[in-house]
């Protein structure tokens, strides 16, 4: 209750752990820290806190409009109430290879397991649309260096995403993967990789554990679990899945208390009251509560 159990060197290694485990860790993107607790509850092995998701719950597209101490105060938030391991998108590390260095050490602080960063230009955009641009691979290299030097906690996972597949093609986005892994990255995320296809090359580029991401509505083929595993992807986020699935229900209902005058035919989809507090551990806070006052006496 209040905060998570596990601090987090354990989660940290934990998510170690994971990718050395052989089984592929899940990863969906809590839209904010109840979400996260849902994850925990059913089951997977991480949480995501997508960026795209941050700016979409400012009301702002997804093209680094965000701030560090933004990311920050949410990663803060999310990781504090799940005893899951958490993995942020950091970005491009919010300026130069300097600032990615001040990123991981405040993402570190902020109790999250690990972070991306990616090889965009400023000012970056999603992933999974034209238009987007990459630096050159060696600025990119010292973003990864810069983040790897600067972490504190050896357990604390880098990630390193390339962006190149869509703008450069598949081997130039192989070519940066090598260089970011020789820089010390520990997990890469080959960002729009088309299909299985993409992943086979990749995998056999690279030794270090890989990330697929599977967003909806975007240029990635979506895989299931045993094909992601038997293609020896070692992690895979649904950034953006329960935000959209979220939205879409709130939209759905809305539109029936606006038809109907009433939501009283909408209760069977909706989280009952009871199932929340159960989820916010609700019990433990009372019981927490009386001790208190015990011990004033
Ligand atoms: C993974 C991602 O960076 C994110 O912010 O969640 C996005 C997801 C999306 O916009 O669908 C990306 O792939 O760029
Ligand atoms: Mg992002």
């Amino acid at each position: 209750m209040l905060h998570a159990a596990p601090t987090a060197a354990r989660k940290r290694a934990a998510f170690r752990a994971g990718l050395d485990s052989g089984t592929l860790q899940r990863f969906p993107g809590a839209f904010n820290p109840l979400s996260a607790k849902l994850i925990e509850r059913r089951g997977f092995e991480g949480v995501y806190i997508s960026g795209a998701v941050l700016s979409a719950e400012l009301g702002l597209p997804d093209i680094g409009l965000t701030t560090l101490t933004e990311v920050a105060g949410r990663s803060q938030q999310i990781a504090r109430v799940t005893a899951l391991p958490a993995l942020v998108d950091a970005d491009t590390g919010f300026g130069e290879p300097m600032n990615a260095a001040r990123t991981l050490q405040i993402l570190e602080d902020a109790g999250v397991a690990g972070l991306h960063l990616e090889d965009q230009v400023n000012p970056k955009r999603c992933g999974h649309l034209d238009g987007k641009d990459v630096v050159e691979r060696d600025v990119a290299v010292r973003r990864i260096t810069a983040a790897v030097t600067a972490r504190r906690d050896p357990d604390f996972v880098i990630a390193a995403r390339t962006d190149a597949a869509a703008v450069h093609g598949i081997d130039d986005a192989i070519d940066r993967a090598k260089a970011y892994a020789d820089a010390g990255a520990d997990l890469l995320f080959p960002e729009a990789m088309r299909n299985a296809g993409d992943f086979e090359r990749m995998r056999a580029a690279v030794d270090i554990p890989i990330l697929a991401n599977m967003t909806e509505f975007g240029k990635s083929e979506l895989l299931d679990v045993k094909t992601l595993e038997s293609l020896g992807v070692n992690v895979v986020i649904y950034p953006v899945t329960l935000l959209r699935l979220a939205m879409h229900a709130a939209g759905a209902g809305l539109d029936a208390i606006a038809e109907q005058g009433t939501q009283a035919e909408l209760l069977d989809r909706m989280q009952h009251r009871r199932d929340l507090y159960d989820l916010l551990d609700y019990r433990s806070y009372t019981t927490f509560d009386e001790n208190v006052h015990t011990f004033r006496l």
